[in-house]
């Protein structure tokens, strides 16, 4: 659903120049919830902004839907940006106007008849939960109501795409959580493809099926969150996932082999460590871990305590990596 190949932008003043996305590649899939994850600086409204060219980029390609937005004149880019919804973490609502008018300018713009656009606006406040406020003020609404005000907004020409820039970052955590829940429901309801940037880690752990953290403009890492939770090393599995491994184990005569596993989709409800007990290690201990569920699938993640050295552990470790776990 949105394709962008050697995606670079470079903001040019007389005195510097900043390289704000260095050579990004993206692949979201429709339906799919992409999050990505980076500190201040990193680039990411820049990415975010390409995507819908509020900002030309300096070189490659950025496609949604299929059409390729870059070289598109301003008449035809007007028209594509009708099927991108975006949201801001300031919500950027008119104060002169009440929530149905907020939502009815969007379908303005559009070109919609009068008729039409009262119709649409009821079913979107619906969609929101925001129908008893259709006339109220921006100033007489909480942050979260304000944001589903933002979300009815950019739904009104029906994108097929939303880009979220920071939505949840002025919130707090529990309008936080019922903000996230509409956008999943809104993604799983009508297949909206949602391409989001954030600093909060909570964000990627609730919602998204795939992430990437970005650096100095550029992706460091990138994937799918169950395929990240399974890669070793990975810096986004640790800190989505973290696990304490400061837990340690007396050694007692013979050794101990300490040994992380993480392990995702139905594999995280089956007894492992049951079974690796059963098998090899009759007093395995398990010194730290739990099971979650992530947006798009369950995770466990544990710390081990075996008893005996690695070598005398071979075989069990070699169990463990065919069972599909990560160590
Ligand atoms: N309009 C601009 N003119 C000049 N430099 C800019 C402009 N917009 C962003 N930058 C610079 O580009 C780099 C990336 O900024 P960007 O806002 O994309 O990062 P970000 O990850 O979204 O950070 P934040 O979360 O703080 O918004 C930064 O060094 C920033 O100072």
């Amino acid at each position: 659903m949105i394709e962008i190949s050697g995606l670079r932008k470079t903001y040019r003043s007389r005195k510097r120049s900043v390289v704000a996305v260095d050579g990004v590649d993206l692949h979201v899939g429709e339906g799919e919830v992409f999050g990505v994850l980076g500190q201040s600086g990193a680039g990411k409204s820049t990415l975010l902004r390409c995507v819908n060219m509020l900002e030309r980029p300096d070189a490659g390609t950025v496609a949604v839907g299929g059409l390729e937005l870059t070289n598109l004149r301003r008449e035809r880019l007007r028209v594509a940006r009708h099927g991108i919804g975006m949201i801001h973490q300031h919500f950027a609502l008119l104060s002169s106007r009440t929530v149905a008018g907020n939502v009815a300018f969007a379908l303005e713009v559009t070109g919609a008849p009068r008729a039409e656009r009262k119709a649409r606006v009821a079913e979107l406040l619906e969609l929101v939960g925001l129908s008893e406020r259709a006339d109220a003020y921006p100033a007489q609404l909480s942050g979260g109501q304000k944001q589903r005000v933002g979300i009815a907004r950019a739904l009104a020409a029906r994108p097929k795409v939303l880009l979220s820039d920071e939505a949840t970052s002025a919130l707090d955590p529990e309008t936080t959580e019922s903000i996230l829940r509409l956008l999943l429901d809104l993604n799983r309801r009508l297949g909206l493809t949602i391409l989001l940037i954030t600093h909060e880690m909570t964000v990627v752990k609730r919602i998204c099926t795939s992430a990437a953290v970005m650096r100095d403009g550029r992706f460091v890492e990138s994937g799918t969150v169950a395929g990240l939770l399974r890669q070793p090393g990975s810096e986004l599995a640790r800190d989505l996932f973290p696990l304490d491994t400061s837990a340690s184990v007396a050694t007692a005569g013979g050794g101990v082999t300490i040994v992380d596993i993480t392990v995702s989709g139905d594999e995280a409800d089956e007894p492992i460590i049951a079974d690796l007990a059963r098998r090899f290690a009759s007093d395995v201990r398990i010194l730290s871990g739990s099971v979650e569920t992530l947006a798009a699938t369950r995770a466990g993640r544990w710390r081990l305590a075996l008893p005996g050295a690695p070598e005398d552990n071979s075989e069990a470790l070699e169990y463990l990596r065919k069972r599909g776990v990560t160590l």
